[in-house]
């Protein structure tokens, strides 16, 4: 079990998150979240489905305008920044989507190539090339470089996913649900890879997974949204030891099942 909690008060907060609120029209999905996310520490977040954990991360990016409250990323207040700053500010924020987003009608070394280009104006062709090469190296596909995306298996499909997000070395990582619809074997591997991106990229990362098992292999830090703000907040331990109704299910279909 991971869920070693990040203590240090002197650690940098790389997200900063204060009194934020949002709601659409009458529906208040956030309602005073308090959020940091500490240098170098993976943050897991929980909440049942609709209860906003994407519409914090569209913020988090930019995607989505707060309604009231201070969203601060690697220092940048993100509703007060310019566009170009807030697109700069994206390079340094890597997204891992649920459907791992390949492109697929490129190959696996086309589709890490594509975002490298595209953003980092004047790389060599090597410089490329070993970018590619060893971030999929990092995530153990290296033999996959020239395969498809429809050859590739859901597990390969999602470090393939990962590598993408990971060839701009970001400094934050967002992964969202990262073990859905993975066999339990190849949720572990995913779980590995999360904490081997931590350790060899020195990422600090929110993962949003519904998979306990995931939360407790990966997180330093739990925090779980509940009725629109982050009211338990700790190790794995200290988030489900509780008898509040809310919690309870959560933890219960997880492992009781
Ligand atoms: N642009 C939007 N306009 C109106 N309502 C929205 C919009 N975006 C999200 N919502 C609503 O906000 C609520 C929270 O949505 P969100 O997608 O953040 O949930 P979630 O916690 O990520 O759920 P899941 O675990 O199923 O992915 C939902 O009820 C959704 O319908």
């Amino acid at each position: 079990m991971k869920s070693r909690p990040i203590t240090d008060p002197n650690l940098e907060k790389v997200i900063e998150i204060k009194g934020l609120t949002k709601s659409f029209g009458n529906f208040h999905v956030l309602r005073g979240v308090d959020l940091n996310l500490y240098r170098g520490e993976n943050l897991v977040v929980l909440g049942k489905s609709g209860t906003g954990k994407s519409v914090l991360i569209k913020i988090i990016i930019g995607l989505l305008k707060p309604d009231n409250g201070l969203v601060r990323v690697l220092g940048n207040t993100v509703d007060e920044i310019s566009y170009k700053e807030l697109l700069a500010l994206r390079l340094d924020v890597g997204f891992s989507f649920q459907n791992s987003a390949l492109y697929d009608s490129m190959t696996v070394r086309e589709n890490l190539e594509f975002p490298l280009v595209r953003n980092r104006k004047g790389i060599t062709k090597a410089e490329v090339n070993h970018a590619v090469e060893s971030t999929l190296d990092a995530v153990g596909l290296l033999q996959a470089i020239n395969q498809m995306p429809s050859e590739l298996s859901g597990g390969q499909r999602k470090r393939i996913g990962i590598a993408r997000t990971l060839i701009l070395q970001p400094k934050i990582m967002l992964y969202d649900e990262p073990t859905a619809g993975l066999d339990p074997i190849t949720c572990l591997e995913i779980n590995s890879l999360i904490n081997e991106v931590q350790e060899r990229y020195k990422t600090s990362s929110i993962i949003i997974t519904h998979d306990l098992t995931c939360a407790r292999a990966v997180g330093n830090r739990v925090a779980m949204l509940l009725d629109g703000k982050f009211e338990r907040q700790g190790s794995f331990d200290e988030v489900f030891d509780t008898n509040d109704e809310r919690v309870k299910p959560f933890y219960d279909y997880n492992f009781i099942k």
